[in-house]
């Protein structure tokens, strides 16, 4: 019989809502309680693709609309095989951002269904759960370093949420709501139990294909 394979764990929410924060703390804190866990996060701005998001990302030059919702998803497929191999071999992964902001972010911009952006995303590893930080735009406003990248203004952010929402109501996928207004702590302790809940949950099950009919 194969060996147990990790958890595909996702990190979701408005700009500033405190992903990378707990995204760190949790795979920290998973290793401590004995589990194999690494951390990913998207946009992976060290590949070439990366490169040209974070450029457009921070301002530095202008990429056409569609072009950059496939730049985002061609930079999480060329993650995927890394992905397979690392859940294989029993390690949990910890992901700050997947398709979900992939479809939030466009789809708040005019003329962009919901439908196709989803589409080049389809068939990613599906994830066993996902975390949505749920913080309001004025909240997250009032954070550090807020204003400083491409949609990062309250009104974009308004919208992104209320994509969030419609995703929310797939209930082919695993959404727990988190009340990222918390502390620090007693964020990273109530997602520390859902994870460890789910990493012993999926330990015999295949890795699943995101939005396709199974
Ligand atoms: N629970 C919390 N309470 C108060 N401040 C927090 C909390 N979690 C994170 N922060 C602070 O909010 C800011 C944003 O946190 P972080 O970078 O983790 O968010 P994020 O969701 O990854 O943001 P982005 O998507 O914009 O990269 C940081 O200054 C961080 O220290
Ligand atoms: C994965 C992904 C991200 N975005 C947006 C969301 C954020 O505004 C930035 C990434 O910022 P971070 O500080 O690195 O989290 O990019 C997007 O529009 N589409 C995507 O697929």
């Amino acid at each position: 019989m194969a060996g147990r394979r990790g958890a595909l764990i996702v990190l979701e929410g408005a700009d500033r809502a405190g992903k990378s924060t707990q995204a760190r703390r949790l795979v920290e804190r998973l290793r401590q309680r004995g589990h194999r866990a690494d951390g990913m996060r998207f946009p992976e701005r060290t590949t070439e693709i990366g490169k040209l998001i974070s450029s457009y990302l921070e301002k530095k030059s202008n990429i056409e609309d569609h072009t950059v919702h496939l730049l985002f998803s061609a930079n999480r497929w060329e993650q995927v095989p890394m992905m397979k191999e690392m859940l294989r071999s029993g390690v949990t992964l910890v992901v700050d951002r997947y398709a979900f902001s992939g479809v939030a972010f466009t789809s708040s911009k005019e003329n962009f269904s919901m439908k196709w952006c989803k589409q080049p995303d389809e068939g990613l590893p599906k994830p066993d759960l996902i975390l949505f930080l749920n913080l309001s735009p004025e909240a997250a406003a009032a954070r550090g370093g807020f204003g400083n990248e491409i949609y990062e203004t309250s009104d974009f952010q308004v919208k992104v949420q209320k994509r969030y929402q419609e995703l929310m109501e797939d209930k082919s996928l695993n959404w727990k709501l988190v009340d990222a207004s918390q502390t620090v702590d007693d964020v990273l302790k109530e997602i520390t139990g859902m994870s460890e809940g789910i990493i012993e949950d999926v330990k015999d099950q295949p890795i699943g294909k995101l939005w396709t009919e199974e």
